[in-house]
């Protein structure tokens, strides 16, 4: 379960202060999909990288399982994010000087897989690209490097994956490949999927819908989790 508690976040930019999110609570429980949408500069792609640990908010708190991540230091951060969140970006981010299975068994080895190679070949196989792996991200379609990319971010088995626009550089058609791929990751294995995105089709296939608009929630799909009586279920 991610629990985003009051989070707000303000950064200095040309001597003033700006709000970038403003008292943001909201809780996604485990195995749930959840598009964040909302017009450019309201703030989805800072909320993501917030539930990633990949920044620290302002104030509030945000918990993975009952664990803040926001008092974490930077060593036990990047430990904790590598067994529980993979995340997945707009620009794919692979390391250009290393093929795709190189790519894919980073993960692995920092984790101290000695079978890094064979899994990071195992998983690519799984996403398509069994002929591929000794290729370079340059020698490989955006749709091919997105697939590593979903590849690398699942290889420790992470129960949260945070993607930020994971098809805004595909077509539509390698888009879908890529978002029945993270779906059927989600279907097999339960994994939690947060991503964000301005494509209505996709928002309309996770589970849930949370819209922000400067800084805030405007909307939520689903209402908070013990909105209804007897609902003590999470
Ligand atoms: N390091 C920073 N310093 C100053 N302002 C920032 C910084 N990072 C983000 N912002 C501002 O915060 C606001 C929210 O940015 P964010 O990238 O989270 O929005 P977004 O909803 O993901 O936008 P988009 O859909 O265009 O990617 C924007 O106005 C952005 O300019």
């Amino acid at each position: 379960m991610i629990a985003v508690s009051h989070v707000s976040m303000v950064l200095e930019a040309a001597g003033r202060s700006v709000t970038i999110l403003d008292d943001v609570t909201v809780t996604i429980p485990a195995k749930q999909t959840v598009a964040i949408v909302g017009p450019s500069g309201s703030g989805k792609s800072t909320l993501l990288g917030l539930m990633a640990g990949l920044d620290r908010p302002t104030s509030g708190s945000i918990e993975l399982d009952g664990v803040d991540i926001t008092r974490m230091s930077e060593t036990v951060m990047a430990r904790f994010r590598r067994e529980n969140i993979g995340y997945i970006f707009q620009s794919f981010h692979l390391i250009p000087t290393l093929t795709a299975r190189e790519n894919v068994a980073v993960p692995l080895e920092l984790a101290g897989d000695p079978h890094a190679g064979a899994r990071a070949a195992e998983l690519l196989a799984a996403v398509g690209l069994a002929d591929r792996m000794d290729h370079y991200p340059v020698q490989l379609s955006g749709g091919e490097q997105q697939r590593v990319a979903v590849a690398r971010a699942f290889a420790c088995r992470p129960p949260i994956l945070l993607a930020d626009e994971p098809t805004g550089n595909l077509d539509t058609a390698t888009g879908t490949q890529v978002i029945e791929l993270l779906l059927s990751l989600h279907r097999d294995h339960g994994t939690t999927l947060v991503l964000v995105t301005h494509d209505p089709a996709l928002a309309g296939s996770m589970e849930r819908v949370v819209s922000l608009r400067d800084g805030r929630i405007e909307a939520d799909s689903l209402p908070p989790i013990g909105a209804h009586a007897g609902d003590s279920s999470a």
